[in-house]
């Protein structure tokens, strides 16, 4: 039940964290600025504004990034498609910075919105923000946000021609994210009046890109554009005074998510400008106390990534994780979520073979089902309200799909058996809508959408010939000692059958013979082991 409730931001000193007024969604989310689960209050009803730092990936994009992408585009996509949240996502594209001075700044000032769109929200279907806004499109809103903190008394400008943030200003506010209120954020320059003061404006060297000032020529310093960019746009207030979400990697709660509380609350004159700190944990190489990451070169690229794994199983990885913790990467933790989502689409596949009665099954204990179903869907939203907590989400649903399996229990002759399709086709839609709230299609393959229709035929065909092959011949006649068995001049016929059924497992087609009928999947593991995998396990014709 959303209720509206009372409370006021602004005019608070220190660094309690003040419960928002707003809509109660009767979710709780971990704030980063209490350190502890609390309600999610939006300050609108059914609308969430949320803000993230952009990438500044130049190069190689990393798994690391990829994760941190995913990770949060799974918790929107829950907040919209689960919750009914519209959420307004504004992400800022850094394409300007020190990394990128030095690379050729007019060769690389488009490359990191390239490469987030053409890798995250193409190959890992990242629903993109509703705006991307980049900071050299946006310097004059930039220098009249940091003149704004100067006239407040927060920020000064040195003769240089830097502005720095003057961080005693704002007392014993600034350290809302604890434990790094004594850091030191910024190379000491002897021009700043506390060793923590940090740059909101830069004097730019000569050969550097650069923007008129009040102050000279230069540029602004790293925090300023989140500030600026969340807070006002085109000279109207995007999300004013008041945020509701703000996410990224925890590696920038300190100093950058520091720093832009304090500037934008400096501008706002507000106690609270953005209510929830929402942060990711990092992706390690499996044994790495260091995150992955490019300085350090301990990155697997997304291109070698891809040759081994989809997108959609690194959407099960990430799931299978809370996106607050550490996670660690190696092939048994992708071999994990592979063999996830291959269960989840076995079932469906078994349970669709069922449904068009081309699979035979003992009679099903269909209340059951009904009860399991309706007790995953409450644990699955129950899951998701606590912090978003898909690995517990995704068990209640690997939990239903074991009981669904176990249901389906093939016998060769069905003898009119009772039959319950109903409960096994909503079963199917359930799991399908749970795995479109998080993203997954398991249809998707990188196949091309054509492989579905070819398989159908082909497989109806075999099966066409195998019933054939598979024919008996007539009892023998009185007198006669020959048992009745196969036509001998059709076992080639079957053994074609075999070959191809076996021919195509390499390629991710998955047939299997039922009896006198087959069904067949199109699975989404690395080639070897799918073909393995079936030589093991469906050798049942041959023999
Ligand atoms: N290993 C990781 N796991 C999760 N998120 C990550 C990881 N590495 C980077 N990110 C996130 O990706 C975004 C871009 O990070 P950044 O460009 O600093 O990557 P990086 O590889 O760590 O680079 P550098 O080594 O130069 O710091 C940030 O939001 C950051 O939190
Ligand atoms: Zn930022």
């Amino acid at each position: 039940v959303r209720s509206r409730l009372s409370g006021s931001c602004c005019g608070v000193s220190g660094k309690t964290w003040i419960r928002p007024g707003g809509f109660d969604t009767g979710l709780k989310t971990f704030n980063s600025l209490t350190k502890q689960k609390e309600p999610l209050i939006l300050a609108r009803e059914g609308v969430a504004t949320w803000y993230s730092c952009g990438p500044t990936v130049y190069d190689h994009a990393h798994l690391g990034h990829a994760c941190s992408y995913v990770r949060f585009d799974i918790l929107q996509r829950i907040l919209t498609k689960m919750f009914g949240i519209t959420v307004i996502h504004a992400m800022v594209i850094t394409d300007i910075d020190d990394k990128i001075i030095k690379r050729s700044w007019e060769a690389h000032t488009d490359v990191t919105l390239f490469i987030y769109k053409h890798v995250f929200v193409i190959v890992f279907e990242v629903i993109p923000p509703a705006v991307y806004l980049r900071v050299t499109d946006n310097v004059h809103h930039i220098v009249a946000f940091i003149e704004r903190i100067i006239q407040n008394g927060h920020a000064y400008a040195t003769k240089e021609g830097d502005v720095f943030f003057d961080i005693r200003s704002i007392g014993d506010r600034y350290g809302k994210f604890g434990g790094a209120a004594d850091s030191q954020g910024e190379p000491w320059s002897t021009n700043k009046r506390d060793a923590r003061d940090f740059a909101l404006w830069k004097p730019s060297k000569p050969q550097e890109p650069y923007w008129e000032s009040p102050w000279g020529r230069g540029r602004p310093g790293w925090h300023i554009e989140c500030s600026t960019i969340a807070s006002c746009i085109t000279g109207h207030s995007v999300f004013g005074s008041q945020l509701d979400i703000h996410s990224g990697g925890i590696d920038l709660a300190f100093p950058h998510h520091e720093n832009e509380v304090a500037q934008s609350e400096a501008y706002h004159q507000c106690g609270q400008w953005a209510n929830y700190f929402l942060h990711s944990g990092h992706l390690h190489l499996k044994g790495s106390a260091e995150k992955m990451s490019k300085s350090l070169k301990n990155y697997i690229t997304i291109k070698d990534f891809l040759q081994s794994y989809s997108a959609n199983e690194f959407r099960m990885f990430c799931l299978l994780a809370k996106y607050r913790s550490a996670v660690d990467y190696s092939d048994s933790s992708m071999s994990q979520a592979r063999t996830s989502l291959g269960t989840i689409s076995t079932f469906i596949h078994d349970a669709q073979a069922y449904l068009k009665g081309q699979l035979q099954c003992l009679p099903v204990q269909e209340a059951f089902l009904w009860e399991r179903l309706a007790e995953t869907k409450s644990s699955v939203v129950k899951a998701l309200a606590e912090d978003f907590d898909t690995p517990r989400a995704v068990g209640a649903l690997m939990n239903m799909v074991y009981h669904g399996n176990c249901q389906l229990q093939p016998v060769s002759e069905s003898d009119g058996a009772a039959r319950s399709p109903a409960v096994f086709a909503a079963m199917i839609s359930y799991i399908r809508d749970v795995l479109d709230v998080f993203g997954i299609d398991l249809l998707h393959t990188s196949h091309g959408g054509n492989l579905e229709g070819v398989v159908e035929q082909l497989t109806r065909f075999r099966s066409e010939v195998r019933a054939f092959a598979l024919a008996r011949q007539d009892a023998p006649t009185s007198g006669s000692t020959s048992k009745p068995g196969l036509f001998k001049e059709r076992i080639p016929l079957l053994k074609a059958c075999d070959t191809l059924r076996d021919g195509l497992a390499p390629f991710g087609v998955l047939i299997k013979d039922r009896g006198a009928t087959s069904t067949w999947e199109i699975t989404q593991g690395k080639p070897s082991e799918r073909g393995q995998s079936v030589q093991n396990k469906d050798q049942e014709t041959s023999s």
